[in-house]
């Protein structure tokens, strides 16, 4: 018998019964046990919510707008991704230990999964999320260009898998749900795309008031315009092709592919979208988090 492109035992393991990339989870006691230090801010999000373009953002608020600083390292050693691990040239964990402090830290993972240091020393977190359809397209692409993937299949049967939780960091549904409930507890602040891209001056400004700081009208500036869709797209330090194309291969797609609210219109059939929604409200019910899904 043909094996099923679906058969996703050789890349994902399991962690608490989410889905889980094998290579982190053969190190996932050094994320469990990771030492935060009281000034680490944890920049959280379920894949392929904007984590690269609110990390740009801290990254520069943190270096007080000085772009040619930023330019000069990648995104992915400015701000490490914690429980990332290839064997080969990635290790959050590590990157993290060699850093001076103030360390930003990313991470996709649920609230109940974050390792306890972090909730002990009482460090800043700030949780983006994203309306689910925008992200199971973006998942989709991410899919075909990070080669740690099998085949998505078809968009649909992608979906499928993604209703399901059958994804890395496993539901939607649950991941942002887990961290919604952290809304009332100061130390974490709750940003959405959505609002990123609708008032991204107003949402920066929130952003350096949860960080204690304030910034000048210039640095605003700078700050949005380095940061726009097409700067970091056409930025090596922001786009992920210093990665090698044997691990994302961005000639399929590229990483900064649309950016936009609302792309799933263009990938959604109307029986698919009727699914989705029904599935959705069933998931999400009780909740009072409310996402929009266009503009
Ligand atoms: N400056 C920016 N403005 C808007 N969207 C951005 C952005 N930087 C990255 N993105 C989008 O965020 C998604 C990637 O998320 P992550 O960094 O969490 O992996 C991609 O979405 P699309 O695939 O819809 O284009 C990417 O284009
Ligand atoms: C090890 C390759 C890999 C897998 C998943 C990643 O996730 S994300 O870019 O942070 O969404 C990154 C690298």
């Amino acid at each position: 018998m043909e094996p099923s492109k679906f058969d996703y035992s050789e890349n994902f393991g399991r962690i608490n019964g989410i889905l889980m990339y094998k290579l982190f989870l053969k190190y996932w006691n050094n994320v469990e046990k990771f030492e935060a230090r009281p000034d680490d801010l944890v920049v959280v999000t379920y894949p392929k919510s904007g984590t690269t373009w609110v990390s740009e953002i801290l990254d520069l608020i943190y270096k007080e707008g000085d772009v040619e600083k930023c330019r000069k390292d990648a995104i992915f050693n400015r701000v490490p991704f914690l429980e990332c691990n290839n064997e080969i040239n990635m290790n959050g964990v590590k990157q993290l230990e060699d850093m001076n402090s103030p360390r930003i830290v990313k991470t996709h993972l649920p609230a109940d999964l974050l390792p306890a240091s972090f909730w002990d020393n009482n460090c800043k977190i700030i949780y983006l999320m994203r309306n689910a359809k925008d992200v199971a397209v973006s998942y989709y692409y991410f899919f075909k260009i990070v080669t740690i993937h099998p085949d998505p299949g078809s968009f649909p049967e992608f979906v499928e898998k993604f209703m399901e939780g059958e994804v890395p960091y496993g539901s939607w549904y649950n991941h942002t749900q887990t961290w919604w409930e952290k809304r009332k507890n100061p130390r974490v602040l709750i940003l959405f795309y959505e609002d990123l891209k609708m008032d991204i001056r107003k949402e920066v400004i929130k952003i350096a008031q949860f960080l204690g700081k304030k910034l000048s009208e210039d640095l605003l500036d700078t700050i949005i315009k380095h940061t726009s869709f097409q700067e970091m797209k056409n930025n090596p330090s922001t786009n992920y092709t210093l990665v090698p194309s044997e691990i994302m291969n961005q000639e399929i797609v590229p990483f900064l592919r649309k950016g936009d609210i609302g792309d799933w219109k263009n990938h959604f059939t109307v029986a698919l979208n009727e699914k989705f929604d029904v599935h959705y409200e069933q998931q999400m019910k009780g909740s009072t988090l409310k996402l929009r899904t266009e503009i």
